[in-house]
């Protein structure tokens, strides 16, 4: 029996919130293991397929290309179908875009593979995002937030340590996209049960208002002020260093270090890893404190010697990575835990300032422009580092091939550091015109 006009439908149940909750972070688990699961297959691209650098660069912007598009037509598909519908036609989107990322081993078969991958996977973070706001408005909302973004960096993990618990798979490059799109299989059969909720739920509990999909309004650029623009531009800098670095991670320290799969595997895994345990605890730590211009001065200042240490300090003596049977040299695994907690730093004081200088009613046109400068950065840096690796001939053979690329990485960190400077100044000065 459904409630009438007359008797407001009542809101829904902890259970059924939480079962929304787990259901979409499934499908957002599936949506970032599938992102990730090209890192580790890199070496097999270029050993097996006679890839270049240059053309794995590529692969990564297509992803990024067909995010701007999709960016660009706005939340139209959300609002014109409704997050049910939205998550899982955005879900089969990229489970096709797996398969066919898989499916043949032709360059621009994989390159369709990963622009589909990006039509499907970024407009489906924004669908999660709407759907945790409806289901969770005025209750616990910050913290489903973030643990959703908890469970979506454990796929980034688990395709990172798919080179220890899935080894034999990486005996070809293609095994491993298989499994890929067996994991993105269950987060659509996860998005189809929440699909199933969603509609039971219609006319028997009150989902509210989700709000406007965030769209991009680039008519608005100039209403906003010095402040944002320089929280954006450190979005830029930042997402486009630690997302590049990640793409070659796991194949720098095979070929410049010597590393095994696995072990460059678990040591890559690192950066997700920390940001699973340590976001939001910043997060919690920045709520209580404020001062964000102040963590994003030291976060940068932090990571600015990080890609430098890794490629011309001594390797030193080998440490095991807890858990497990791998040792790394101590310099790596010091580079990578410094680089997991500025990638649990950084993000969890940068999205969240914007809320705090930009009016509410604009909150929604601000992230959606912050993020697509994000894509237009994080866009550009793949094929030029690919570039820099192809020139310099790097390889097991010549590791200082790859200290082109890192002098790349740290010029970039700088660029943020003036950045995050610049607004910790502005900042200073507004509060000390307040006092
Ligand atoms: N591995 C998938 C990439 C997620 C991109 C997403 N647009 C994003 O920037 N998320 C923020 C974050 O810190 O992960």
């Amino acid at each position: 029996m459904t409630a009438t006009a007359a008797t407001p439908l009542p809101r829904p149940t902890a259970p059924q919130r939480w079962l929304a909750l787990l259901l979409v972070s499934l499908a957002m688990f599936g949506n970032y293991y599938v992102y990730d699961a090209l890192n580790p297959v890199i070496d097999l691209l270029r050993t097996q397929q006679g890839f270049s650098y240059g053309q794995i660069g590529a692969l990564s912007t297509a992803y990024n290309v067909a995010a701007l598009l999709v960016l660009l037509a706005g939340g139209y598909v959300i609002d014109r179908f409704g997050t049910r519908t939205a998550i899982l036609v955005f879900s089969a989107i990229c489970v096709a875009a797996a398969a066919l990322t898989a499916a043949t081993p032709h360059f621009e078969t994989i390159l369709a593979g990963r622009f589909l991958l990006g039509l499907g996977a970024e407009p489906l973070i924004v669908a999660a995002t709407t759907v945790l706001a409806k289901w969770f408005s005025g209750k616990e909302l910050g913290f489903a937030f973030g643990l959703n973004l908890s469970v979506s960096r454990l796929g980034s993990a688990s395709a990172d340590w798919s080179t220890s618990f899935a080894s034999p798979l990486y005996a070809n490059w293609q095994d491993p996209l298989w499994l890929a799109t067996g994991v993105v299989g269950v987060g659509l059969a996860a998005a189809a049960l929440y699909w199933m909720q969603e509609r039971r739920a219609q006319g028997r509990i009150d989902l509210g208002e989700a709000g406007e999909t965030d769209r991009l309004e680039l008519r608005r650029l100039y209403a906003f002020g010095r402040a944002y623009w320089y929280i954006v531009a450190l979005c830029v800098v930042f997402y486009a260093t630690i997302f590049p670095f990640r793409t070659f991670a796991i194949d720098y320290f095979q070929q410049a270090h010597g590393l095994g799969r696995e072990a460059a595997g678990l040591l890559s895994s690192l950066l997700p890893m920390a940001a699973i345990v340590l976001t939001p605890l910043f997060g919690l730590w920045a709520d209580r404190v404020g001062r964000r211009a102040l963590f994003m001065v030291a976060g940068t200042l932090l990571m600015l010697p990080l890609f430098l240490m890794v490629t011309y300090l001594p390797p030193g003596p080998l440490l095991a990575i807890p858990f497990t049977a791998q040792s790394v040299p101590a310099t790596l695994l010091l580079v990578a835990v410094l680089l997991g907690g500025v990638f649990s730093l950084i993000p969890a004081v940068l999205w969240p300032a914007v809320a705090y200088i930009v009016e509410a009613r604009r909150l929604g046109s601000a992230y959606a422009l912050m993020t697509f400068c994000q894509q237009v950065g994080w866009a550009a840096v793949p094929p030029v580092v690919g570039l820099l690796n192809d020139r310099a001939a790097a390889g097991p053979g010549n590791p200082a091939g790859y200290a082109g690329g890192m002098w790349f990485y740290t010029a970039l960190v700088a660029v943020g550091l003036v950045f995050a400077w610049k607004l910790w100044r502005l900042e200073s000065a507004a509060g000390n015109a307040a006092a």
